[in-house]
């Protein structure tokens, strides 16, 4: 049998920094593990556009669909601000997105004990905190038609349209629900009935759905107070399942939560496939960070965790994905950190490649 096949897109900024990382615990999970993967790599947004005029190569969107899955570090940067909308870094990831239809986004905001002190709330408030934000990913206002920039009688009319079938709906609301019934069969749906038709929609589709889950407790929130109540008691949430816009926002709220960008995963999923599997994604919820891409100081975690997250969701390997999370919380327990997990007057903080070198001796201290 061939080995699982892997495309890495490392992309902009502290992208191909962070990604080098995980290269190194894929070779370790090879050589340690004998979980050896064919790693294919290739650019998208900014390094694509450099190289060809685009931001995804028609070739790799062929390369994506292909392999058993695909890990992206992050898109875009200053550099690439004025550039055309159509050929913007960002659009290619959203191609990705669309074309492998990866509509379940699974973001889950987990506080390790080591960071409860560290986290933007006081440390009652978020420790053991857990929970798993599934954005909708291939819908509404990020892909809805009419867009456009127009004329409209003496001036310019930006215009962005929220749209959703009552299909799209359903199909993430599925994903949220199976995912709470493996967890604490709890979830919570957010989204804005109150103001916006999708949203009425949104809550009919997902009440109907819940009949078929009777075991999980299901509630309804408008995601303006969804926000509020994630930074006043984060604990109430298990799942949270929620639209493009609203998920994208409330994922980066709840990041903070966790006491840093830098420290959340995700991956985005597909329908299961013939072989059982979802076409998938996976990537850290940051993006390029221009701020302090080239220094070595980005943290890693997010980008390592996405991988556990591809062990878990594509290769079954839920042992190794244990296994790596739990190196991850032993390295930042010993007191490990990136800059973004200290204080100014904390120290010397840990380059982003002693990050590396730690989870990889508490893989080593694992076997
Ligand atoms: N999935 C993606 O590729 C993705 C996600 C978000 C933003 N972006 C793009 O990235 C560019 C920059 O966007 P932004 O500045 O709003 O968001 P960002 O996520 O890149 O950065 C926000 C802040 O968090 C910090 N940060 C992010 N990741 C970190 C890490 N791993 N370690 C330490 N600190 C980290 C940054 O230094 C910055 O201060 C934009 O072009 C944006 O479109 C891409
Ligand atoms: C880069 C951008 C397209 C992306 C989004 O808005 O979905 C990012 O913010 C994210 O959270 O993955
Ligand atoms: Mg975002």
């Amino acid at each position: 049998m061939s080995n699982p096949s892997l495309l890495i897109l490392a992309g902009d900024g502290i992208g191909p920094e962070v990604m080098a990382q995980v290269r190194r615990i894929i070779d370790w999970m090879g050589d340690k593990r004998g979980l050896k993967f064919d790693v294919s790599e290739d650019l998208v947004g900014g390094s694509a556009y450099d190289k060809h005029g685009v931001p995804l190569h028609d070739d790799t969107m062929a390369k994506a669909q292909e392999v058993d899955a695909v890990l992206l570090g992050a898109v875009g940067g200053p550099k690439y601000d004025d550039l055309d909308f159509s050929v913007k870094p960002e659009r290619g990831l959203l191609r990705l997105r669309k074309e492998m239809d990866l509509y379940a986004n699974l973001r889950p905001a987990q506080c390790f004990d080591a960071l409860a002190d560290f986290s933007s709330l006081k440390t009652d408030i978020v420790s053991g905190l857990d929970i798993m934000i599934v954005r909708e990913l291939t819908g509404g206002v990020y892909f809805g038609e009419p867009r456009g920039i127009f004329e409209e009688g003496n001036e310019r009319v930006g215009i962005n349209t929220q749209r959703y079938t009552e299909s799209e709906i359903e199909r993430g609301a599925r994903s949220a629900f199976e995912l709470a019934m493996r967890r604490n069969k709890k979830l919570c749906s957010m989204e804005k009935a109150n103001v916006m038709e999708s949203g009425i929609l949104w809550r009919e589709v997902v009440t109907e759905v819940a009949k078929d889950y009777p075991e999980v407790e299901l509630s309804h929130m408008y995601a303006d107070n969804g926000a509020m109540q994630l930074v006043r008691a984060p604990k109430q949430f298990d799942v949270i399942y929620t639209d493009n816009l609203f998920g994208d926002i409330l994922s980066d709220c709840a990041a903070m939560l966790t006491g840093s960008l830098g420290m959340l995963p995700s991956a985005s999923l597909g329908a299961p496939m013939e072989n059982g599997r979802p076409k998938a994604l996976y990537e850290p919820v940051h993006g390029s960070a221009p701020d302090i891409a080239g220094k070595g100081i980005a943290n890693p975690s997010a980008c390592i965790l996405s991988f556990a997250m591809a062990l878990r969701y594509s290769f079954d390997q839920g042992a190794e994905a244990d296994r790596l999370e739990a190196a991850v919380e032993k390295v930042l327990a010993d007191g490990v950190r990136t800059a973004d997990l200290m204080q100014a007057e904390g120290g010397t903080p840990a380059s982003t490649s002693d990050m590396g070198d730690a989870i990889l001796a508490a893989l080593d201290a694992s076997l």
